[in-house]
C-alpha cells in the first residue's frame, strides 16, 4: 500500500513527522529521494507536490494520500474518499481584493479580472453566485496581479492574514476553508491496511491536548479522588501489591485534557492523593 505525502514545502515536516507518532517509521528514505519504506513490510511512502497528490491517489499510484483539502477540491477527483481530517495546515480561500478599491462584494466582480492558483475552486465559487469574471490562473505570488494591472481580485491562501495585509489586499468574501486530510482512492477502502494506517493516524490526534495521569489514593478516600477527576470516562482503579501497605491503597490512573491538569493535581491532593505522575500519551485508540 502507498500513501503520497508532501514532498517539500511547509505540510512536508509535519505530515512526516504525524506518520512517525503514528508508528509508521520511515526508512532508506533520503533527502531527494522519491519514495521511503517504512517499518511495515505493506506500507511505502511517495513524495509529491502537495498539489500533485489528489492525481497520484486518483490515477492510483498510490493508495492513500495526505495533502490539504483545498488541493483535493482543486483536482476535481471524483474516485477519491476522505478518510480523516488531520487538522493541521489550518487556512482559508479567500476573494481578495485592493483595500482602497471599487471591488467591496462579489456583485462588483461582474466583467471583471480574477488571478488564481485555484480555478478550478474559484469557477466553482462564482457559478454558485451568477456573477461571471474572467479567471486568469497564475502559478504563484499571486497577491501582485491586483497591483499589475493583470486582475482585479484574487482567490488565494490566507491564514495569519499577514501577506493580504503586506500588499494592502482585503477580504472580500470566504470561498473554502480547508485543512490536511487523509484521503483514499474509493476502490481500495475495503483492504483491512486502509483501517490500520486510518487508526493509526486517529490515535494520534486523540491523544493530543491530552496527559495521564497516575496516583496512589488510600482506598476510604476513593469516591473523594474519583469526585474531582474530570476523565474520559471513569479512571482506572488498580490494588497496589504490596503486603506492608497497612493503609490499603490504590493506584488510580486517568486521562484528563491537558487544559484540566493543573487543577486535577490540587484537587485531587486535597481529596488525599499522592506519588501523583502527569505523563504525556503517544497515541490514544478510542
Ligand atoms: N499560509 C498557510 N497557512 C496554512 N496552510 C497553508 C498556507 N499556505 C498553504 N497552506 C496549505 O499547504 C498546502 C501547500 O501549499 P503550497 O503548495 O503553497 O506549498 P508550500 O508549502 O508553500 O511549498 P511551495 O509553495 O514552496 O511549493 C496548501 O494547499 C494549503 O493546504
Ligand atoms: O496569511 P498568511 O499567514 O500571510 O499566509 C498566506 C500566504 O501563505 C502562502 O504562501 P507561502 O508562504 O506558502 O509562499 P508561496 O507563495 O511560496 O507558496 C499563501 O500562498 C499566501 O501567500
Ligand atoms: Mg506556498
Amino acid at each position: 500500500m502507498r500513501i503520497a505525502v508532501p514532498n517539500k514545502g511547509r505540510l512536508h515536516e509535519p505530515t512526516i513527522d504525524l506518520l512517525e507518532r503514528a508508528g509508521l517509521h520511515l526508512e532508506n528514505g533520503a533527502d531527494r529521494k522519491l519514495y521511503a519504506d517504512t517499518v511495515d513490510p505493506d506500507v511505502t511512502v511517495l513524495f509529491a507536490r502537495a498539489a500533485d497528490i489528489p492525481e497520484y491517489v486518483a490515477d492510483g499510484a498510490a493508495d492513500l494520500g495526505i495533502t490539504g483539502f483545498d488541493q483535493v477540491q482543486e483536482a476535481r477527483v471524483d474516485n477519491v474518499d476522505e478518510l480523516l481530517d488531520l487538522e493541521f495546515g489550518r487556512c482559508r480561500l479567500v476573494l481578495a481584493a485592493p483595500e482602497d478599491g471599487d471591488i467591496t462584494s462579489v456583485d462588483d466582480l461582474a466583467g471583471k479580472i480574477v488571478a488564481t492558483e485555484f480555478p478550478n475552486i474559484t469557477a466553482d465559487f462564482f457559478a454558485d453566485t451568477g456573477v461571471e469574471p474572467d479567471i486568469v490562473e497564475v502559478s504563484g505570488a499571486t497577491e501582485l496581479t491586483p497591483h499589475v494591472e493583470m486582475a482585479d481580485a484574487i482567490v488565494d491562501i490566507t491564514s495569519t492574514g499577514t501577506t493580504l495585509k503586506m500588499n494592502r489586499l482585503a477580504i472580500v468574501d470566504e470561498v473554502l476553508s480547508s485543512s490536511v486530510r487523509l484521503f483514499g482512492r474509493d476502490d481500495v477502502l475495503d483492504d483491512p491496511k486502509i483501517e490500520e494506517v486510518r487508526t493509526a493516524l486517529s490515535s494520534v490526534k486523540h491523544a493530543e491536548g491530552k496527559r495521564y495521569l497516575m496516583m496512589n489514593v488510600p482506598r476510604t478516600e476513593l469516591d473523594d479522588v474519583r469526585d474531582v477527576i474530570p476523565g474520559l470516562g471513569g479512571p482506572t482503579v488498580m490494588d497496589i501489591a504490596d503486603e506492608t501497605d497497612d493503609e490499603g491503597k490504590v493506584a488510580v490512573h486517568a486521562v484528563v485534557n491537558e487544559t484540566d491538569v493543573f487543577e486535577t493535581i490540587t484537587d485531587v491532593k486535597a481529596a488525599g492523593a499522592s506519588d501523583i505522575l502527569v505523563t504525556e500519551i503517544e497515541r490514544l485508540v478510542e
